[in-house]
C-alpha cells in the first residue's frame, strides 16, 4: 500500500503550533473542575518523584546493611516502607481522581457538541462539509481534549523521574548524559513525520467513514430493514461496506507496521546503549568504585530512564497526534452560527404575541447550496382566520414556501412580512413560540407519548388535561397510558402504524398554542375518514388563526377559504376551489384527473 500521498513534511514551526493549542485545551478541561484539574496536576508532579525516592532509599538500604548496624538499618528499611506506601497512595488515589474527571469531561465535551448542534441552522445540517466536520468530531475528537491533558500529566511525570535518574547516573559518570538524551530527540523527530501521515490518512478518509457510517445504519436500523429483506439488498451492501473498509484496514496496518519498525528500532538502539552503561557500572564495582547498593541503584536509574525516555516518546507521539485532531474540535465549535440563531436574539427587539397577517411580496429563492432558483416572484397575503391550502406537482416549491414562512432560512429583507414587519426584523425565538409545524417527514421520537405530543410545547408536559383532550381531537384511541413508550428500538415499545404516527405529530403540532399553523401534507398515510376528521378539526381549531397546509388531495384542499396553486417555484392562481376550476388551467386538470382517478377506483 503507497501511503506516499500522505506524506508531510513536519516543521518546527508545526511542532511549535501544537504547543499553542495546548492552553486553549488546558483552559476547556479546567473549566470542567478546577479543584480535580490541579489536585491531578499536583499529585502526579509529586508521582513522578516517588520512583526516585524509592529508589534512593533502597539504594541506602542496601548500602547501610554493610555497617550491620541494626539501628540504623531499621530505619532505613522503615523508610523504604514508607516510600512504598506513599507511592501506592498517590497512584490509587490519582487512578480515583483520572477516572471520574476523564468521565466528567467526556460528558462536558459531547454535551457542549450537542449544544453547538442545537445552535445550528438547517443549512448547516444540509451542508456536506458540516456533517463531515461533525462526523470527525464524533469518531476522533471528543475523548481528545482529555487524551491530551492525560499526555501531558505523563510528560510532566515521566520527565521528572527521568531527568531525576539522569542526575543520579551523570552524579556517578557526567559523560552519560550524552547517549541517554540524544536517542530519545534524535527519535522524536521521526516520530512527529509517523503522526502527521496518520493524521492525514484519516483526515483523507472523512467522507469516507461517513459512508460507512450510512451503509451500517442502514443494516442495523429498522427504517430500510423492510426494503433490504424484501429487494434482497443485504448481500449488496455489505459488499460495498467491506469494499470500503478493506482499503481502511490495509491503510491501518500500514501505518501500524511503519510504527512498529521504528519502536523497534528505537527500543534496539536504546538497549544496546543501556547495556554498555551498565557493563561499566559492573565493572565499577568489580573494582571497589561504588558500593553494592549503588550498583542497584545506577541499575535502577537506568532502567527508570529508558522506560520514561520510551515513555516520553510514545506520549509525545500520542500528544501530537491528538494534537492534530483537536484544531477540528475548535473548528467544529467556532463554526459560524446564524445571526438569526443567536446574536441577533439580544439586538433584535420586535416582538410578537399573534400573527395577524402574513405579507409575502416578490420572494425569489435558490437553497444556500445551489444557484437554482426554487422560489420566483412569490406573492400573497393572508390573514387571521383564513385557512389556506397549497397545492401544485411534486417539486413545484410548497415545501420550500413552507420552510421560508417558518423562518428554517433567510430571506431578502421585505420579501416575507408578519404583521406589516419584515420576518428579519423579528426576535426569531419570540416568532417561533406563535407557530405550529408538521413537517412531511416528522420526527417519531422513540420516547414515551406524552413527550411525542408535549414536545410541541414543552412547557405543558405535565398538563394532562391538556394532552387528552388533543386525545379526543386527533382520535388516538389507540394510547392507553399517556406514559407508554413508543417505537421499537427500547423495551416495552409501543409499534405503530404510519398513520397513527401522523397522527401523534399531528397531535403534537396542535398542542402548541401558536397563531400560525402551518401542515406540510398531514394526511399522506391517514385513511379517508381519518383525513376528513382532521381536516375539519385543523380548521375548528384555527378559526381565529391562521391555518396553511399543503396537500396532494384537491378535495381535501377544496375545504380551504383559498388554494394557492403552484407550479415550477411559481404561483399560478389563488381563489376558492370554485374560482380555480373555472379560470386557473393547472388547477382544473389536477383536480379532473383527481376525479378520474377516484371515479375508477370506485
Ligand atoms: N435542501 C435542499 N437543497 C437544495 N435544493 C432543494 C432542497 N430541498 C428541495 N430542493 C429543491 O427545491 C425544489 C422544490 O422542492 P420542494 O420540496 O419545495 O417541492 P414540493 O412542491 O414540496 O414537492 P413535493 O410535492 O414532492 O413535496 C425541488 O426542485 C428540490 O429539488
Amino acid at each position: 500500500m503507497d501511503l506516499k500521498q500522505y506524506e508531510t513534511h513536519v516543521s518546527i514551526k508545526q511542532i511549535l503550533n501544537m504547543l499553542k493549542t495546548i492552553p486553549k485545551i488546558l483552559n476547556l478541561i479546567k473549566k470542567v473542575d478546577k479543584t480535580n484539574f490541579y489536585l491531578i496536576i499536583l499529585l502526579s508532579l509529586f508521582s513522578g518523584l516517588c520512583p526516585i525516592i524509592t529508589l534512593l532509599t533502597s539504594q541506602k538500604l542496601l548500602n547501610l546493611i554493610e555497617t550491620k548496624n541494626m539501628k540504623i538499618i531499621l530505619g532505613a528499611l522503615i523508610a523504604y516502607i514508607l516510600a512504598n506506601l506513599l507511592s501506592n497512595c498517590i497512584g490509587s488515589l490519582l487512578e480515583y481522581l483520572d477516572g471520574r474527571f476523564q468521565r466528567l469531561t467526556n460528558f462536558k465535551l459531547n454535551y457542549l457538541i450537542m449544544d453547538k448542534c442545537t445552535r445550528l441552522s438547517l443549512r448547516h445540517f444540509e451542508d456536506s462539509d458540516i456533517y463531515d466536520k461533525l462526523q470527525r468530531v464524533q469518531n476522533e475528537t471528543s475523548y481528545k481534549p482529555y487524551s491530551i491533558f492525560l499526555s501531558i500529566i505523563v510528560i510532566m511525570t515521566s520527565l521528572i523521574t527521568l531527568v531525576s535518574s539522569v542526575i543520579i547516573i551523570v552524579n556517578w559518570k557526567p559523560w552519560v548524559l550524552a547517549i541517554l538524551v540524544l536517542i530519545p530527540l534524535l527519535s522524536s523527530l521521526s516520530f512527529f513525520k509517523i503522526a502527521q501521515r496518520e493524521f492525514n490518512v484519516l483526515w483523507s478518509r472523512a467522507s469516507n467513514n461517513r459512508k460507512s457510517w450510512y451503509l451500517t445504519y442502514l443494516l442495523t436500523r429498522d427504517n430500510a430493514f423492510k426494503e433490504i429483506k424484501l429487494y434482497n439488498l443485504g448481500n449488496y451492501l455489505l459488499k460495498k461496506y467491506k469494499d470500503m473498509n478493506k482499503v481502511f484496514v490495509k491503510e491501518d496496518v500500514c501505518l501500524l507496521k511503519k510504527r512498529t519498525t521504528f519502536t523497534f528500532f528505537f527500543e534496539i538502539v536504546e538497549q544496546i546503549c543501556i547495556d554498555i552503561i551498565l557493563i561499566i557500572v559492573i565493572y565499577s564495582a568489580t573494582i571497589g568504585e561504588i558500593l553494592i547498593g549503588n550498583v542497584v541503584g545506577l541499575i535502577n536509574a537506568l532502567n527508570l530512564v529508558a522506560n520514561n525516555s520510551k515513555k516520553i516518546l510514545n506520549t509525545i507521539y500520542s500528544l501530537y497526534q491528538d494534537n492534530l485532531y483537536i484544531e477540528q474540535l475548535f473548528d467544529f465549535l467556532s463554526i459560524k452560527e446564524d445571526l438569526d440563531e443567536s446574536e441577533q436574539n439580544l439586538t433584535k427587539k420586535n416582538s410578537i404575541s399573534e400573527i395577524e397577517k402574513i405579507q409575502v411580496k416578490n420572494l425569489n429563492f435558490s437553497y444556500p447550496s445551489s444557484n437554482v432558483e426554487v422560489l420566483k416572484n412569490i406573492n400573497f397575503e393572508i390573514n387571521k382566520g383564513e385557512t389556506v391550502a397549497i397545492v401544485g406537482k411534486n417539486g413545484s416549491g410548497k415545501s420550500t414556501l413552507a420552510k421560508l414562512l417558518l423562518s428554517l432560512y433567510n430571506v431578502d429583507d421585505n420579501t416575507i412580512l408578519f404583521n406589516d414587519d419584515c420576518v428579519n426584523t423579528y426576535n426569531i425565538l419570540n416568532l417561533r413560540k406563535n407557530i405550529a409545524a408538521l413537517f412531511q417527514d416528522f420526527a417519531k421520537y422513540e420516547l414515551t407519548f406524552r413527550e411525542n405530543v408535549a414536545f410541541g410545547d414543552i412547557d405543558s408536559i405535565n398538563d394532562d388535561k391538556k394532552i387528552k383532550k388533543v386525545i379526543k381531537d386527533m382520535d388516538i384511541n389507540y394510547i392507553n397510558d399517556v406514559d407508554a413508550q413508543l417505537g421499537v428500538w427500547f423495551n416495552n415499545g409501543m409499534e405503530l402504524s404510519g398513520g397513527q404516527w401522523q397522527k401523534i405529530a399531528i397531535a403534537r403540532t396542535l398542542f402548541r398554542d401558536a397563531s400560525l399553523y402551518i401542515l406540510d401534507e398531514p394526511s399522506s398515510a391517514l385513511d379517508p375518514i381519518a383525513e376528513k376528521k382532521l381536516i375539519d378539526t385543523f380548521i375548528k381549531m384555527v378559526e381565529n388563526k391562521i391555518g396553511i397546509f399543503i396537500s396532494h388531495r384537491l378535495s381535501t384542499a377544496k375545504l380551504a377559504d383559498k388554494i394557492i396553486v403552484m407550479d415550477k417555484g411559481s404561483i399560478v392562481g389563488i381563489g376558492t376551489h370554485d374560482e380555480l376550476f373555472e379560470n386557473n388551467k393547472v388547477y382544473k386538470e389536477m383536480y379532473e384527473i383527481e376525479t378520474l382517478r377516484c371515479e375508477i377506483v370506485n
